[in-house]
């Protein structure tokens, strides 16, 4: 399917940076607050990519692949900017931006997505558990540049844990045990 590239402001594919790309393993810049004009329209336009991404219309005709979450380095943005779209344990919509996001503190217990996880930079399927903190403290900035802190458990949890090791260089299956990569039960010391 040829694209007018031209006409369509939209992120696509094209625009996700994929495995060996330099800005994948680097730790991305704090961002200066307030955002700029352009760090605002970065932050719209990913948003707006994870809305077209879960609407199989729009993903069929662009080619999309969904996603819940996307993290500025991925468009070539070595900036400490993510967002999150998806439903949190209460089963409301989240769409989040978070700017210089920090985890304050954490659980001892980790979890993690029973099916593994994967990424949109990474074009091959991995099997695996991903350990992640069970629940997370976390600060960061909104797209007003007011800060905020929040206390996330679950999918969100994960979801914002995979996005911040996207700011620091991190890949998912970084994370992957070698030596027992499918291990599903938390080592019992771990449980709070
Ligand atoms: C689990 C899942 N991962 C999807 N893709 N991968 C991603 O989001 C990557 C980030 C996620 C990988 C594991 C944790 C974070 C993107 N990443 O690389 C950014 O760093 C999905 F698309 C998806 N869902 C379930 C919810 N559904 C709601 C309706 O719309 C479709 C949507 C599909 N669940
Ligand atoms: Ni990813």
């Amino acid at each position: 399917m040829v694209m007018n590239k031209e006409l369509i402001s939209m992120l696509t594919m094209e625009d996700i940076v994929r495995e060996g790309h330099p800005l994948l393993r680097k730790v991305a810049e704090e961002v200066t607050l307030p955002l700029s004009e352009e760090d605002q329209s970065i932050l719209k336009d990913m948003i707006e990519f994870l809305r077209n991404g879960q609407n199989p219309e729009v993903a069929e005709e662009y080619g999309l692949r969904p996603g819940v979450g996307l993290a500025a380095p991925q468009i070539n943005v070595s900036k400490r900017i993510f967002v999150v779209r998806t439903t949190d344990s209460q089963d409301e919509l989240v769409e989040q931006a978070f700017v210089n996001p920090k985890i304050i503190s954490h659980s001892q217990e980790t979890t993690f997505l029973s099916d593994g996880e994967g990424c949109l930079s990474v074009d091959r399927s991995i099997d695996g558990t991903v350990p992640r903190y069970a629940r997370v403290k976390i600060e960061a900035y909104d797209e007003t540049g007011k800060k905020f802190t929040k206390r996330l458990r679950g999918f969100l949890s994960i979801v914002f844990q995979h996005e911040l090791d996207h700011l620091n260089g991190i890949m998912f299956y970084d994370r992957i045990d070698e030596d027992d990569p499918l291990k599903k039960e938390v080592p019992a010391s771990l449980k709070v």
